[in-house]
């Protein structure tokens, strides 16, 4: 009887035992599982994330700047070449730069378009070289300042935003001269770069900026340098604009087409 008694209460202990066992085995599992979720599906996480090339191609294009295009991205520049377009930087080293809308210092206050640069339609850059041939052969030669030259429709959209004023900028719906690489806004320097006296400051919404202003709030010495602007670009194949002594349309503008490149 007592070893009968024995023999059950040994094969008890091994039951309890093996369960013990099994609940130390069981919660190890746990543990693992827990702490180390990534080994559990992380695998397909990874498999899930876009591989970098593909959701940064224009970080990868914009590497192959050359140090002429600091602020273009290649692709955009071949883009505009290919829609006709020249690098006015490229042109001559006469020329001086200071493209407002790619600053906040421009009548919006904001940066419209994110690069300095100054593409043209071929036919309005070769009126820029022939203007600049009548200004190198002056007693004391001059040149340019460029304020914009080619805007693409996004841009106009958004001066339209900040001014919405046909006599100062054009509707998008219509499109400006300068979306189709036509219109150019600049001013006269001397050959160091130092701009001459204008009647009033680019983008001056006021009567003084008007081509046909000659009151007396504006010196004779300004009104001057307007109509030799006016003059030279007239004789470079330019028309000018009533409300605008900065603002010149190249002949033909009509021919090409409103674009969107990005700029
Ligand atoms: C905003 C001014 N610089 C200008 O270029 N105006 C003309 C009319 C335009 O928007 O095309
Ligand atoms: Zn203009």
């Amino acid at each position: 009887m007592n070893n009968n008694f024995d023999k059950h209460q040994s094969i008890n202990k091994r039951v309890n035992r093996t369960w013990i066992a099994v609940l130390i085995i069981c919660l190890v599992f746990t543990g693992l599982i827990l702490f180390f979720p990534s080994q559990n599906n992380g695998g397909k996480e990874n498999n899930a994330i876009p591989p970098v090339k593909d959701i940064t191609p224009q970080i990868i294009e914009a590497s192959a700047i050359t140090s002429e295009q600091e602020t273009l991205p290649l692709f955009h520049d071949n883009a505009l070449k290919t829609a006709g377009f020249v690098n006015i930087k490229e042109l001559s080293p006469l020329f001086y730069f200071d493209i407002r809308y790619a600053t906040t210092n421009n009548f919006t206050g904001k940066v419209i378009y994110d690069t300095d640069q100054c593409y043209l339609q071929k036919e309005a850059s070769e009126g820029i070289l022939k203007a600049l041939k009548i200004l190198q052969k002056r007693d004391e030669p001059l040149t340019f300042i460029f304020y914009d030259c080619y805007r693409p429709q996004s841009a106009q959209e958004k001066l339209w935003l900040a001014y919405p004023n046909p006599s100062y900028v054009a509707r998008p719906e219509k499109g400006s001269r300068h979306s189709r690489g036509m219109a150019v806004d600049l001013t006269l320097a001397k050959q160091d770069g130092t701009p001459l006296p204008m009647p009033t400051e680019f983008d001056s919404f006021k009567k003084e900026a008007h081509m046909d202003y000659n009151g007396s709030s504006v010196s004779k010495e300004a009104l001057e340098n307007r109509d030799l602007l006016k003059k030279v670009m007239t004789e470079a194949g330019f028309t000018y604009t009533r409300t605008e002594w900065w603002h010149f349309d190249k002949t033909g503008w009509k021919q090409k087409p409103v674009q969107n490149i990005d700029f």
